[in-house]
């Protein structure tokens, strides 16, 4: 329980607050030289989840058929934000997780290389999608899944993050997309 819950004549603390005040950084992992901002401590409390995935909707409202997460802290905020919204959720997953026919899209990141994959038929083709991921870093994850979706006929209608690290420039990755960011570091 954090300080505005066990008071509840205190007005609840913005939600840039709350995250700031929850995340935890990690120095050097997981490699050395990377500073990993740990967002399970804003999943965990029960008030800043509700706050972060309410947010993480509210400029989208009404413009979004469905909702796609980022495996895998994305796929929480997806599967929240989806079923608060009354849409259904979409993953977007590491390779060699999805069963069927795939489209695929190899990213870099802070850390590291990997590829991504979306189901070919998993929205109809003019539908709209919202993307959810906890962070925005270099934006390599969030370039190619918004590549994935293009390649798919489907029109992204934004990019929602929790966290959004400015010095790494993954705005940079993602020409052309409204990003809601929640905080900004
Ligand atoms: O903007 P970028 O530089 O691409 O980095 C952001 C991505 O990195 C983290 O995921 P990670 O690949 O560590 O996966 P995980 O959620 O499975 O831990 C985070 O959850 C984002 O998806
Ligand atoms: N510094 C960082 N913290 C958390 N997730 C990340 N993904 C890429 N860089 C990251």
């Amino acid at each position: 329980m954090n300080h505005n819950e066990s008071d509840p004549t205190r007005p609840a603390a913005p939600v840039g607050e709350r995250i700031s005040s929850l995340c935890a950084t990690i120095p050097d992992y997981p490699k050395p030289g990377v500073s990993f901002k740990d967002l399970t401590p804003v999943f965990a409390d029960a008030a800043a989840l509700k706050a972060v995935v309410d947010a993480l909707i509210e400029p989208f409202k009404g413009h979004f058929d469905a909702v796609a997460g980022v495996e895998a802290r994305g796929f929480l905020l997806a599967s929240a934000a989806a079923y608060a919204a009354g849409t259904g959720v979409i993953t977007v997953r590491k390779a060699g997780k999805l069963p069927r026919e795939v489209v695929a899209e190899d990213y870099t990141l802070e850390y590291g290389t990997a590829t991504l994959e979306l189901h070919t038929t998993d929205l109809a083709p003019g539908s709209r999608v919202l993307i959810l991921d906890d962070v925005l870093a270099t934006g390599g994850t969030l370039g190619a899944t918004v590549r994935l979706f293009e390649r798919c006929g489907v029109h992204v209608a934004g990019v929602g993050v929790v966290l959004e690290i400015d010095a790494l420039n993954g705005r940079g990755a993602l020409p052309g997309q409204q990003i809601h960011s929640l905080l900004h570091l």
